[in-house]
């Protein structure tokens, strides 16, 4: 069997990354802005992203941290609470400042104390959404104490998701970071107005990498990781060429003292690997072919934005990357996959 050792597409999209503020911000960006001409900017900042206000402040701070010359565009995201007004975030779109809604359970993850807790507060807002043709992005995870952790996604679906569908019908979601056959399976079945994204990371671990033969944090993310059938089956839906699934990294730094500490931040950092882990499992699975739409293309179909004109060529050989980065917090650890990814990003073209 040949094997090919370049692999040219077009420049990828983030549809779900966690930049941060400050020090850290301007330590990740530069990571992203490399290999990614554009991200969905996670609103959950302390204190969140809540205003079109908010969020034009938020995206001048980016703009001011990217480096010299960079090739990036963040599309920014309102956190939906029970006091946003419908107004505001029908104006932020206008302005085309804001490209999506993210709805957070209140207490689901990382910062997300300002979150929903009575969905019939924010029916008025999902309804001028549906209307205007904004996307709500959703961490989709029950925060009931009783549910067990890991089926907290696949209860969210009938507890939450579905009926807030039915209720507001013309609504386009998308289900971040699906971990879960029920999560690939609900998507399938709903063609209408519903995307998912799935994380790089996600399609690298299960529930072991966290646990077995010993605790290792830096695995540890929301929604945290699933038995192995899960992970086969978001390998098997991101690799399919349903233009329905796309990559959105949830790339989620924290430094190593907030991760490796008794009570512990959730989020992996993947934004500096991401690529060349992507196309080492695309590869695995016999499915190279389908890298450029799942990292390139269908996000932005999704979204009805234009794809990118620039190009990125992944090369066969292993790439040269740091196992963590430094912050004036402290170092941030890069995933690592356990394995060493067969490519590199080996050239970024701007047309
Ligand atoms: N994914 C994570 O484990 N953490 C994210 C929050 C999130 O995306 O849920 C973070 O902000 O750190
Ligand atoms: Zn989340
Ligand atoms: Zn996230």
């Amino acid at each position: 069997m040949s094997t090919i050792d370049h692999l040219t597409l077009r420049r990828p999209d983030d549809w779900h990354l966690h930049l941060r503020d400050g020090d850290m911000l301007r330590a990740v960006l530069p990571w992203t802005a490399r290999d990614f001409a554009r991200a969905i900017i996670m609103p959950n900042l302390v204190p969140p992203v809540v205003t079109g206000a908010d969020a034009e402040a938020y995206r001048a701070r980016i703009l001011a941290a990217l480096p010299e010359g960079a090739d990036f565009t963040p599309l920014m995201t309102l956190y939906l609470t029970e006091a946003t007004e419908a107004e505001d975030v029908a104006r932020a779109h206008a302005s085309g400042l804001v490209t999506a809604v993210k709805l957070y359970p209140a207490g689901a993850t990382t910062n997300s104390a300002s979150g929903v807790t009575d969905f019939a507060r924010v029916q008025g807002v999902l309804e001028r959404m549906a209307e205007i043709g904004l996307p709500l992005c959703v961490h989709g995870e029950v925060t009931d104490p009783a549910v067990d952790i890991f089926d907290r996604e696949a209860v969210f679906i009938d507890r939450v998701l579905d009926p807030l569908r039915r209720r507001v019908p013309g609504l386009k979601v998308v289900m971040e970071h699906i971990t879960t056959s029920q999560g690939v399976d609900y998507v399938k079945a709903h063609p209408e107005h519903l995307g998912a994204t799935i994380t790089t990371h996600h399609l690298v671990i299960n529930r072991n990498h966290i646990l077995a033969g010993g605790i290792r944090p830096h695995y540890y993310c929301l929604p945290v990781a699933k038995r192995e059938e899960h992970r086969l089956a978001l390998r098997a839906a991101a690799t399919s060429g349903d233009a329905r699934f796309f990559l959105g990294t949830d790339s989620a730094p924290h430094t190593d003292p907030a991760k490796l500490q008794p009570c512990g931040c959730a989020g992996c950092f993947t934004a500096p690997n991401t690529l060349p882990i992507l196309a080492h499992v695309f590869e695995e699975e016999g499915a190279l072919g389908q890298l450029e739409g799942f990292a390139s293309l269908n996000g932005s179909t999704f979204y009805g934005l234009p794809p990118n004109e620039a190009r990125i060529t992944l090369t066969r050989g292993a790439p040269d990357l740091p196992g963590q980065i430094e912050t004036p917090d402290g170092p941030v650890t890069v995933f690592d996959p356990g394995f060493v990814p067969n490519w590199h990003v080996s050239a970024r073209s701007s047309c």
